[in-house]
């Protein structure tokens, strides 16, 4: 077994400021950014029960360097929501305790849209998985301190490892109900988790429906379990922000669309409790059952 250590010696946590709660509960932080690319980097944990990190616990990392990677924009005064997200994987996700980079850079913006690329690698440059996000561009409004989250996990860690608690208490999952082709979770996001505007940060939103799906068609272990089916990629549309202070109980629904041989389609909805959907996403997994002709 590969020793549990931080394997990326220029990634100092310490060094780096959170820039939003999301941040400080992943672990991870900006690490570089120029005018129009950007770098975020993360310790991937260990899970106090479950499984392995998932792809999806990525998010926060691809959300934050594709949106960082349109910096001239911030210079500008102006911000950004992200639209859509797409992750396609392209190799395993590493071990704990190892650090992954997300890269951002910018394929084209204007005073509306910008659209970036996104590249997450771990060490020695072993690609996990690319893809793209689009933003929206809106007026931004004065800096001010950031809310100080009260999850603070990430920085409990055990030999180099962030120990965090297991996915279901991070999310507040209090109730879960599952059939054989849906299930629906009921989550009690802590409001901790907004930033100042009182919503949750995009690639939360990807670890949240990642979660769902995977409880849905198997486990989220990538490691030593081989029966779990792999997710082959993902893509969210957001509609709405995630405002837990107004939305209350949120509802993460997933559906299997379609159960092939070797090919399972998910639908999944992030909606409040009275079905105003929020963000709804499609997933492709891969079964691990053996090829047949
Ligand atoms: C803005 C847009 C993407 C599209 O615009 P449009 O087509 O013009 O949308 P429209 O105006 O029609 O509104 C649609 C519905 O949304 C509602 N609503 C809108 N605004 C607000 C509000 N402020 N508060 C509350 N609700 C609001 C509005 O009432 C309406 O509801 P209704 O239909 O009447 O019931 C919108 O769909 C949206 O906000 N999606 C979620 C995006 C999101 O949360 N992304 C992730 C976080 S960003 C991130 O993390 C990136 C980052 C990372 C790191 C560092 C920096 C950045």
């Amino acid at each position: 077994m590969a020793p549990l250590s931080v394997s990326a010696p220029d990634f100092e946590i310490g060094r780096h400021r959170a820039r939003h709660p999301a941040e400080v509960l992943t672990g991870c932080r900006v690490t570089a950014r120029g005018d129009d690319w950007a770098t975020a980097a993360m310790v991937l944990p260990r899970f106090a029960t479950g499984p392995d990190v998932p792809l999806g616990w990525l998010g926060v990392a691809a959300d934050s360097a594709a949106a960082q990677s349109l910096g001239s924009l911030f210079a500008q005064g102006l911000d950004v929501r992200t639209v859509d997200l797409r992750l396609d994987a392209v190799g395993p996700v590493p071990s704990p305790g190892t650090v992954v980079t997300a890269r951002g850079d910018l394929i084209s913006s204007n005073h509306r849209t910008g659209l970036s690329r996104i590249r997450i690698h771990g060490p020695d440059d072993a690609d996990i998985a690319v893809g793209t996000a689009r933003f929206i561009v809106v007026p931004g409004s004065p800096p001010s301190t950031p809310s100080t989250p009260t999850m603070t996990g990430s920085e409990s860690t055990t030999g180099g490892v962030p120990l965090l608690p297991s996915l279901d208490e991070i999310f507040g999952i209090t109730d879960a109900a599952r059939h054989e082709n849906s299930s629906v979770l009921t989550a009690e996001l802590d409001p901790a988790l907004c930033n100042r505007h009182g919503v949750v940060h995009g690639g939360l939103h990807v670890s949240l429906i990642d979660h769902a799906m995977r409880a849905l068609v198997g486990h989220s272990g990538t490691h030593g379990d081989p029966g779990a089916p792999e997710l082959l990629d993902l893509t969210l549309a957001y509609q709405r922000p995630l405002a837990p202070r107004v939305d209350g109980t949120v509802l993460l629904c997933a559906t299997v669309e379609r159960r092939g041989r070797r090919i399972t389609t998910v639908h999944a909805t992030l909606q409040t409790s009275t079905g105003r959907v929020l963000t709804s996403a499609q997933g492709t997994f891969l079964s691990a059952a053996e090829d047949r002709p």
